[in-house]
């Protein structure tokens, strides 16, 4: 049971700020009319968060997020863009522009706006936009969703076909779609951590290559190596075939649950690759890495970590929802991991704080 002060604070708070006079009288106080206005806001956001997001994905799917890119943008252009009858076509550019996605910079002309700006120029972020049709399909009732038993097929379960057997079409949709979005995770992974202190690093699923070649251009003296299922490798070999990379990168194709992890490494990465798991299987991993590593050697974990300052709802939030719909996994935090890893045999984890928890968290641990 809970301490009998919390229980009984949030109960008294909770009643409090659900009493419509309370609400009423808040919303009139000058000192505290602002969190009254905040909070209100918050709930609508809460409510209407689908139809944002779906804003997003019309002015990603139309086109009309480059265009405004390219400069001011008139009504007649936005219907030339977008391909929409003229009503249409305004009311999804007001509408983008209501979410900051857009921003109208004089009468009939808009330009990208303060949300619109960092996302047009992020083509990871863009890919999950596009890519969120098959979570929101899953998604479309929820509860029914959360009833149903987790070996029931779903849009994202077949998206994240992950077995030695994979048909290469399935690997290479999936595979495109994570190495278009790493660039984020990388700088920040990159940022936190100085690699350059090891003398080889391979990266565990580390799936087209993308994270080994930024470690690549950041460590020009490091030995490379990238584990992925067959399937994947097959796309790796042929993305850095020609490359500098092509004979710097050692490529190991297997399943890290079945076959024994590569050894001469002194540092091993696992870059979004825990979360997809379920506890069983994160603790056979890790003691297959422990097992690998020399001593002294490091497991460095980077993903998004449930229960993040300044990022909570994306961790149990989003990822709860998205991992539950792809059937497998679940955010963790940093301290669940900690309890993982020293089980595992590891002997000291460094949380190490990055700029943006909301892209990736990591922790560097010891063997
Ligand atoms: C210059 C003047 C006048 C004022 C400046 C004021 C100022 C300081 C403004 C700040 C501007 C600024 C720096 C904005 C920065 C914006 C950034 C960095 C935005 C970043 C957005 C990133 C997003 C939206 C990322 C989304 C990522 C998603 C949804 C990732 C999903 C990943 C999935 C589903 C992974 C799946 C893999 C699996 C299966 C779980 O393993
Ligand atoms: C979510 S993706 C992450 C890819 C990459 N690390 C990144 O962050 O962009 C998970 C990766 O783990 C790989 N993977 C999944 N199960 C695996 C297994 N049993 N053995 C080896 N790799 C596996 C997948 O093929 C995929 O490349």
């Amino acid at each position: 049971m809970p301490p009998r002060w919390r229980v009984g604070w949030t109960a008294w708070r909770n009643a409090t700020i659900a009493s419509p006079r309370f609400q009423t009288w808040a919303a009139r106080l000058p000192l505290v009319r602002g969190v009254a206005r905040r909070r209100a806001a918050q709930s609508f956001d809460l409510l209407a968060g689908f139809c944002y997001s779906q804003i997003l994905a019309a002015t990603e799917a139309s086109g009309l997020l480059d265009r405004l890119a390219e400069g001011p943008c008139n009504l007649a252009a936005v219907i030339a863009t977008t391909g929409l009858p003229e009503p249409a076509a305004l009311r999804l550019v007001r509408a983008a522009a209501a979410i900051d996605l857009a921003e109208s910079v004089g009468p009939g002309w808009w330009m990208l706006g303060q949300q619109g700006a960092p996302l047009q120029a992020n083509p990871g972020a863009r890919a999950m936009v596009r890519h969120h049709a098959l979570l929101y399909a899953d998604l479309a009732d929820p509860l029914a969703l959360l009833r149903a038993n987790r070996q029931n097929p779903t849009a994202l379960s077949a998206f994240w076909h992950y077995s030695a057997e994979t048909e290469g079409e399935t690997a290479q949709a999936y595979s495109t779609l994570m190495a278009s979005s790493q660039a984020m995770v990388a700088r920040e992974t990159l940022a936190a951590y100085p690699f350059a202190r090891h003398r080889r690093v391979v990266d565990l699923g580390g799936g087209h290559g993308v994270f080994i070649a930024a470690l690549a251009a950041a460590c020009p003296a490091l030995g490379l190596g990238v584990f992925d299922l067959p399937p994947v490798v097959a796309g790796t070999a042929t993305r850095l075939a020609g490359t500098t990379l092509g004979d710097r990168v050692t490529l190991h194709p297997g399943d890290f649950f079945g076959t024994p992890l590569p050894a001469g490494y002194d540092c091993m990465t696992l870059v979004r690759i825990l979360h997809d798991h379920d506890d069983g299987a994160v603790e056979a991993l890790l003691a297959a890495a422990w097992a690998a590593l020399p001593r002294g050697g490091r497991l460095v974990i980077s993903e998004p970590m449930a229960d993040t300052s300044g990022a909570r709802a994306m961790g149990d939030g989003y990822f709860g929802l998205y991992l539950w719909a792809m059937n497998s996994g679940r955010p963790r935090s940093a301290t669940e991991y900690r309890t993982l890893l020293q089980k595992a045999g590891f002997s000291t984890t460094r949380h190490i704080p990055t700029d943006l928890p909301v892209i990736t968290s990591v922790l560097v641990s010891t063997k």
